[in-house]
């Protein structure tokens, strides 16, 4: 968040603003080869919004209780479920700018913004139709898999407005693999009690976030990059490689981003082992086995790449 001038940081707002559009602008997106797809009806466009502000004129609410300046964070929250309503765009990150936008011009002493949004993810369920079973396009579940977010700052100096960062991710992503990971040749010494394994059942969690290159690119579908399609990278080549480590599969996943999407300059990675604890053994590859939840605690791994990366990688 923006520093004021005397170098002090300051800020309000509200959290957990629950906003249920119903039909948004229909995203339709270039597919790429991990990915089918294409788009999303966004029959629901839903959030769950935090906004905050900043300005230097917001201070003496904080040091002389002078509410003159103040926004009520509950106008805040009116302010954004009524411009979901007037949101045109097809997309969470374009939602976020049209909002701070909006604000900035309605709300002249404020002079940062930041607006966060976790998409909250709805899927059709199929019923019979003409042709078999087909996705209805009026009854919907919750999804408890991943979630898709964004964060922006926008900033006002000089009567003008900008754009101070824009952060893209998705996660919780939950995948196992039951064959085809193993870990072995780490450090061997008085505190190991792991043993090899040349086949392990690997839980992965994992959130994946991605910066862009040009900010305006996140706002044309052109140039979009789907949650959906990262998340879809993630699965495929989670599926094509064996991994010798986790360390090794964020970095695979990473490359096949970076690769994909020359708009992005930055892919971060945050990832879990939540390997299942092996009870039963199986006799070999495809052979039954049993497992159970590992206990805790649990490993993880952070990771940051650039272009710079897939260019030493071979692949641009
Ligand atoms: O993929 C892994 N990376 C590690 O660094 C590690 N350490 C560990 O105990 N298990 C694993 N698995």
């Amino acid at each position: 968040m923006q520093k004021l001038t005397s170098g002090r940081t300051l800020y309000y707002g509200k959290g957990d603003v629950l906003t249920y559009r119903t039909y948004a602008a229909p995203l339709t997106v270039e597919p790429i080869a991990e990915s089918p797809f294409n788009g999303n009806e966004n029959v629901i466009f839903a959030h769950n919004i935090k906004f905050s502000v900043s300005g230097e004129t917001l201070l003496a609410s904080f040091t002389e209780g002078d509410n003159g300046q103040v926004v009520a964070t509950d106008s805040m929250k009116n302010f954004i479920l009524r411009h979901s309503a007037s949101y045109e765009g097809c997309t969470t990150e374009g939602l976020l700018a049209y909002i701070g936008k909006r604000f900035f011009e309605r709300y002249a002493n404020v002079t940062a913004i930041d607006i966060e949004a976790t998409r909250l993810p709805f899927g059709q369920v199929l019923v019979q139709g003409q042709q078999g079973y087909e996705n209805s396009k009026l009854v919907y579940r919750p999804s408890h898999n991943e979630k898709a977010h964004a964060r922006l700052e926008l900033v006002r100096g000089d009567g003008k407005m900008s754009t101070a960062s824009l952060q893209c991710g998705v996660s919780d992503l939950q995948l196992i693999k039951v064959s085809g990971s193993s870990f072995f040749g780490f450090i061997r010494d008085e505190y190991t009690t792991l043993p090899e394994s040349y086949d392990r059942p690997l839980f992965i969690f994992l959130n994946i976030n991605w910066t862009y290159d040009k900010h305006a690119d996140a706002m044309s579908e052109h140039s979009y990059v789907a949650a959906e399609q990262i998340r879809d990278i993630a699965h495929h080549v989670f599926h094509e490689f064996k991994t010798p480590s986790i360390q090794y599969l964020i970095n695979q996943i990473g490359l096949r981003i970076l690769k994909r999407f020359p708009q992005l300059t930055e892919v971060f990675f945050e990832s879990n082992n939540r390997t299942w604890e092996t009870i039963v053994e199986p006799e070999g590859i495809g052979q039954a086995g049993v497992y159970t939840e590992p206990r805790p605690p649990y490993g993880f791994q952070g990771f940051t790449m650039t272009r710079d990366d897939l260019a030493e990688a071979g692949g641009a």
